[in-house]
């Protein structure tokens, strides 16, 4: 701390209770990403702000804060609103505490200036990381509301024609499919707009979620629900500024620290694989099964395990704790493709039939 002239009584009161407030609204967060969401990525975030938030204010020693507390003539003590005593829910709780901890966080930054510019930009940095994680949870609480229980996820290529792709694309969907996405690199842009139309108007009438891989505009263009990019694809921010807020954008993780970001990024939701070789996509190396063990102990965003999935092997992506695959080959290969969709969809547990899930 800069050699300046002993901090205001009142800039210290006041930061005293910023930081209880900060540090409090911390710890109701992480609880309800611990203990709600069992989401250990973001109870791991929430921590960290928290032990960051003391460690900024260790700079105002606690016998100095005690001091100048003057807690009954406060008189914010008596100003209440209806609205502070209202909460609906565990998630109501979290976000009126993710407000009060941003704004803690900004009263710590602005009134810290006073007493040495480095700890108001100690607590700059802070309330980016309180950003950041509200994103991680906002995501999330949208993933799981979009994607509901949508557990079985197909991916079809073009195919000859528009009748047969209208075909298949009924037939799946009537099958129990929950997303379909529209995969196919060899089609020109006007083809693949039709096909992609074509899906998302029958996907509609089902229930179902349309995704367009790779191609935010086509997505748009064709009026499907969203877009999934790979990590030498389109940004989540590029892709968002593109299909909006309203669609969903979905990204291809092969190792944990792409999951967190992609998490944090904004994702709606992730592909997580390989898996297993496949056949449909040739792969330098495989995070395997393990991987899908690593994203299911920590990420509760809505993750679908890919790459050489079939009903012989569902069984070990569901041991390894994610219930959503991504299939290729094992249904659009089979003979009986619907029949494939069911027999997958019961393997994960998922009623078997059904139009899809709400999403
Ligand atoms: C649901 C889902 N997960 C992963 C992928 C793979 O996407 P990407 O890594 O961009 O590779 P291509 O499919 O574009 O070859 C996916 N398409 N869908
Ligand atoms: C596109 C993609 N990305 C990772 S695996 C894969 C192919 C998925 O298809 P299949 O289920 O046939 O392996
Ligand atoms: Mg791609």
């Amino acid at each position: 701390m800069p050699d300046t002239s002993p901090p205001d009584p009142h800039v210290i009161r006041l930061m005293d209770a910023s930081l209880n407030r900060a540090s409090e609204g911390a710890r109701v967060v992480e609880d309800y990403a611990r203990f709600v969401l069992d989401d250990a990525h973001l109870s791991r975030l929430g921590k960290e702000l928290r032990h960051g938030i003391a460690a900024a204010g260790a700079t105002l020693p606690m016998a100095d804060r005690l001091a100048c507390r003057n807690t009954p003539g406060d008189v914010g003590t008596a100003i209440t609103t209806a609205s502070e005593s209202q909460r609906a829910d565990a998630a109501d709780v979290c976000n009126a505490s993710l407000g009060r901890l941003q704004e803690a966080l900004r009263s710590l930054e602005e009134y810290g200036k006073t007493i040495d510019p480095a700890l108001g930009a100690a607590f700059e940095r802070l309330r980016y990381d309180a950003y950041t994680l509200a994103a991680g949870l906002g995501t999330t609480e949208r993933g799981r509301n979009r994607l509901g229980d949508a557990r079985l996820y197909v991916l079809i290529e073009a195919g000859p024609s528009d009748e047969a792709f209208e075909q298949l694309t009924e037939s799946l969907c009537a099958a129990g499919v929950q997303v379909l996405q529209l995969r196919d690199k060899r089609l020109d842009d006007r083809r693949l707009v039709e096909r992609a139309r074509i899906m998302a108007a029958v996907c509609r009438r089902h229930g179902v979620v349309s995704i367009v891989n790779d191609r935010a505009d086509i997505a748009v263009a064709a009026g499907a629900d969203g877009v999934h990019i790979g990590q030498d694809e389109l940004t989540v921010a590029d892709a968002r500024s593109v299909v909006g807020p309203g669609r969903l954008v979905g990204v291809s993780t092969h190792r944990i620290e792409q999951a967190r970001a992609a998490r944090l990024a904004g994702a709606d939701y992730l592909g997580v694989g390989p898996t297993f070789p496949s056949t449909t996509k040739s792969f330098a190396d495989f995070p395997g099964i393990d991987f899908v063990r690593q994203v299911a102990a920590e990420i509760t965003l809505p993750a679908f395990a890919i790459g050489g999935i079939t009903a012989e092997n569902i069984s070990e992506v569901v041991a390894a704790g994610l219930r959503r695959v991504a299939v290729g080959a094992a249904v659009t290969g089979a003979s009986d493709p619907a029949a494939a969709v069911r027999s997958l969809r019961e393997a994960l547990g998922a009623p078997v039939g059904g139009e899809g899930s709400s999403g």
